[in-house]
């Protein structure tokens, strides 16, 4: 590890670079390009929320083909979605996105909106003098997904937190202001990362900061590519099924009666395995202290719906970060159960007293 951060600072330093012949400086720039330091650096929120990698255990590095990245990035053949489609909500006041009139809210289901969470964050005052008049009898307020008031704000509700709904956000389209509360994943990371090499899974990924119950953590990013091309990509992995642990379906909204063909097939599919952010590192646990949902902004991207960790309860700095993989399946279709099926089944060392024993 030490040998890599001197090879960092002394090998492809930019004052090495200016001095030198162009041959020698164009090696150093492809190198560079390599260099997961300097992958990390190009963040927009790296100075303000750093990530870091540690390794206190062995000498092992992260793997040399692997690639940070802060975005993921579409396959030549995933189309982006064309401008004419693109729509946000119009509301000009950001405090009219938490009412139905904002567009971005118009899927979400009304449930009733007194989950018994918001009790302690009921609307500030502004908020009252605002919609005091008849717009606030007129118009229904929506089940938001995030407290918009008090220390909470910007935190997922609750009842959200433990549901399977997808997040509806305004975006860049939408007329609000970026700081309108209903825009969390869109603003990006605000919570520092440290990838540590754990006793025995491998890396791993824990903040250096705590983290509040219903904050967002980060996106899982990667190569969004064709079901099809996810399909090639496991026949050919070397880590067999296991290839599935770095591939996401994006399958939320996808259903055969869509009114959107996009949405009809086989949904796309996110690969983290070598080209993704720090959340790839994140490891499985039984008993995980994140929980992962689809997250859309513009509706004509629902078929290529972000994936945001959201924290499951308060997790104190330092404490590994971890979800479930198999989040949703019942305990009683698990194979773990069978004492034959067990004999091909990858162990989980998640070591928590709720441990199912097996990973897959
Ligand atoms: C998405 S990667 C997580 C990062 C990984 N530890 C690494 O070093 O690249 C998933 C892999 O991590 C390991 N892993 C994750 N959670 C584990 C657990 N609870 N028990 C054992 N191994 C685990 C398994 O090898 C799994 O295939």
């Amino acid at each position: 590890m030490e040998k890599a951060m001197r090879r960092h600072f002394f090998h492809h330093s930019e004052e090495v670079a200016l001095n030198s012949r162009s041959a020698y400086v164009q090696g150093l720039d492809a190198e560079k390009q390599h260099c997961h330091w300097c992958q990390i650096r190009t963040f927009t929120t790296h100075s303000r929320y750093p990530i870091t990698i540690v390794n206190n255990v062995d000498d092992t590095m992260i793997q040399s083909n692997f690639r940070f990245m802060d975005e993921s990035i579409r396959a030549n053949d995933v189309e982006p979605t064309r401008k004419e489609f693109l729509t946000g909500c119009d509301c000009d006041d950001d405090k009219g996105c938490r009412y139905d009139s904002c567009t971005c809210l118009q899927d979400v289901e009304d449930e009733s909106e007194d989950d018994g969470d918001d009790s302690s964050n009921s609307d500030s005052e502004a908020d009252d003098v605002f919609f005091e008049d008849w717009h606030r009898k007129k118009l229904r307020k929506k089940p938001y997904a995030y407290h918009s008031n008090g220390a909470r704000t910007g935190h997922l509700r609750s009842k959200m937190l433990t549901s399977r709904n997808p997040i509806y956000e305004c975006h860049e389209s939408c007329i609000c202001s970026p700081d309108c509360p209903n825009r969390v994943v869109e603003r990006g990371r605000k919570v520092p990362l440290q990838v540590f090499r754990t006793e025995n899974r491998g890396w791993g990924v824990r903040s250096t900061v705590d983290i509040k119950k219903g904050q967002f953590v980060d996106k899982y990013m990667g190569e969004i590519i064709t079901a099809e091309e996810a399909t090639r990509r496991r026949a050919l992995s070397h880590i067999a099924q296991r290839k599935d642990v770095y591939l996401f379906a994006l399958d939320k909204f996808s259903t055969p009666d869509s009114f959107d063909e996009r949405l009809r097939g086989a949904p796309l599919e996110v690969d983290g395995e070598f080209v993704s952010g720090p959340t790839r590192f994140i490891n499985h646990s039984c008993d995980p202290n994140l929980r992962i949902f689809a997250r859309v902004g513009d509706h004509a991207d629902k078929h290529i719906h972000d994936l945001a960790f959201f924290a499951a309860r308060d997790i104190p700095r330092g404490e590994e970060l971890a979800f479930d993989y198999v989040d949703g399946v019942d305990d009683s279709d698990m194979d773990a159960l069978d004492p034959e099926k067990q004999k091909d089944m990858a162990r989980c060392l998640c070591g928590s007293k709720k441990c199912r024993g097996y990973l897959w």
